[in-house]
């Protein structure tokens, strides 16, 4: 099957002109000025921006949490994703205590494969280490596929693992060409904060960022980013929030260590006073870390554009507020951690990074798309429009104005954490490998046309090569 793209703005990481594009199969077979091939199919692009198309990096589908499961699975999450622009999802899949990488990789197979509608990878989640697992991590690499290692530093008694682990992961990460990725809140001081405010009868959503104070984010950060020195390892810090963590990425970037950073949109737009919402609906705002003071969305948007951090991922771990949610209605630490953000990531940050003047349209598909192709070992089979590359294209439209709604959205969830929220810029058509899953708007694909993704290996300092090569071509 061939189809040619006509007409349409390409928008790169370092590159935006007007050209056609010729998919063949699953790949873009060429790019020019004109193509015409008389057995193609045409899309007229004209007025669109042709974009890579998303890749998030963090999303939480079918995951058990807080006792119970996320309301989307890798259908609806991946549906949700496509209509929102994203064509790759890497999800974390977690493993437990006692049983091998092996059996969990499978489960999280299991609950993706007939399921996902766009590409997915995996990084997997590690809270113990012992022999059989140190064994496992180059078979997992090399043979699954599956390059990032994901440590918790927080959730006591759940996932949270001690230095011990993390460093024995840092360690085998730098031999065998992984990447390791902290969720770096400092476990131990939030489980003593929580704990006292029970005990004081402090129940209320806004106890939990009251809990979790960007200080514990601040700690945690600095110290799986000095444990990375130390084993001369890389790093990766998702979902980070806050001043005292930017802080410690910058510092460790400044000494030349490979520690890299994740925030999430919701960190840029929202803040810590709408966990004060009457009615238990700051329920709906409970996640971690938790929202922030609003001076921090100053310094994460200018922590991307200085280069400190890299990607934009959605930290997509949807519940419904009515049945999931209000099981933390009389106690904060019941309520299930996570939100829905998987359908919104790209178009908020074009809105609020591309058409408010904060970002430049580059900047823009480097952090919602080609960074986390690099940083994962998908570049440049995804992440970018070159010839050769899977064909996964978004089709912008740059002057749609709409609101964010429940009413509209395609998560499987009853609420919005974005609701009334307006954006400028829309994606009208979304290809993954050549094949429609967006028309004009509405869902075409099936359930299972995604494919598992296996990654490569980390390659050093991607960002720096990516900055090096814009510079080369601007020079
Ligand atoms: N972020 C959150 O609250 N839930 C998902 C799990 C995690 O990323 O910490
Ligand atoms: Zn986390
Ligand atoms: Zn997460």
């Amino acid at each position: 099957m061939k189809r040619v793209i006509k007409n349409g703005t390409i928008v790169t990481a370092s590159d935006k002109y007007v050209a056609d594009i010729l998919i063949e199969d699953e790949k873009i077979k060429s790019i020019s000025d004109q193509i015409d091939e008389p057995e193609a199919e045409i899309v007229d692009a004209s007025g669109y921006y042709v974009m890579p198309g998303g890749i998030d990096p963090h999303t939480h589908m079918d995951m058990p949490f807080g006792g119970t499961v996320t309301a989307d699975n890798f259908e609806t999450g991946t549906i949700a994703a496509a209509y929102g622009g994203t064509t790759t999802i890497i999800d974390f899949c977690l493993s437990d205590k006692g049983k091998s990488l092996k059996s969990a990789l499978e489960k999280w197979h299991s609950k993706s494969q007939d399921k996902a509608v766009i590409d997915y990878g995996f990084h997997l989640q590690i809270s113990e280490i012992n022999e059989d697992v140190l064994n496992e991590i180059p078979e997992t690499i090399e043979q699954e596929g599956v390059t990032s290692f994901k440590v918790f530093m927080a959730y006591k008694g759940v996932f949270q693992a001690d230095d011990e682990v993390l460093f024995k992961i840092l360690v085998a990460a730098k031999e065998h060409g992984g990447l390791v990725m902290v969720h770096a809140e400092n476990g131990d001081v939030i489980n003593y904060l929580t704990t006292k405010a029970l005990a004081e009868g402090k129940t209320d959503p806004i106890y939990h960022a009251l809990t979790r104070p960007p200080e514990a984010e601040g700690e945690a950060t600095g110290r799986a980013a000095k444990l990375t020195a130390l084993a001369d390892s890389q790093l990766y810090v998702v979902h980070v929030t806050c001043e005292e963590a930017v802080e410690q990425i910058a510092e460790a970037r400044s000494k030349g260590f490979r520690v890299y950073g994740e925030t999430c949109p919701q960190y840029l737009v929202l803040d810590q006073s709408y966990l004060e919402k009457a009615n238990f609906e700051g329920g709906k705002y409970v996640w971690s870390p938790p929202l922030r003071e609003k001076y921090n969305q100053e310094v994460l948007w200018n922590a991307l554009k200085s280069g400190q951090l890299q990607a934009i991922g959605s930290d997509q771990c949807s519940f419904n507020f009515n049945g999931q949610k209000d099981l933390g209605r009389d106690d904060f630490t019941k309520i299930p951690n996570g939100g829905p953000f998987v359908e919104d990531r790209f178009s908020l940050m074009y809105s609020e990074g591309v058409h408010k003047g904060r970002i430049s349209i580059h900047e823009f598909v480097d952090m919602v798309s080609t960074q986390a192709a690099k940083l994962f070992g998908l570049f440049p089979r995804k992440g970018t429009i070159a010839p050769g590359s899977d064909a996964d294209m978004v089709l912008f439209d740059p002057a749609v104005e709409r609101t964010i709604s429940a009413k509209t959205h395609h998560m499987n969830v009853d609420y919005s954490a974005l609701e009334g929220i307006k954006v400028i810029g829309e994606p009208v058509s979304v290809f993954s490998r050549g094949k429609y899953v967006i028309k004009d708007r509405q869902f075409v694909g099936r359930p299972g046309m995604g494919s598992y993704l296996k990654c490569n290996k980390f390659g050093l300092k991607a960002k720096d090569e990516a900055k090096a090569t814009t510079l080369i071509k601007n020079s």
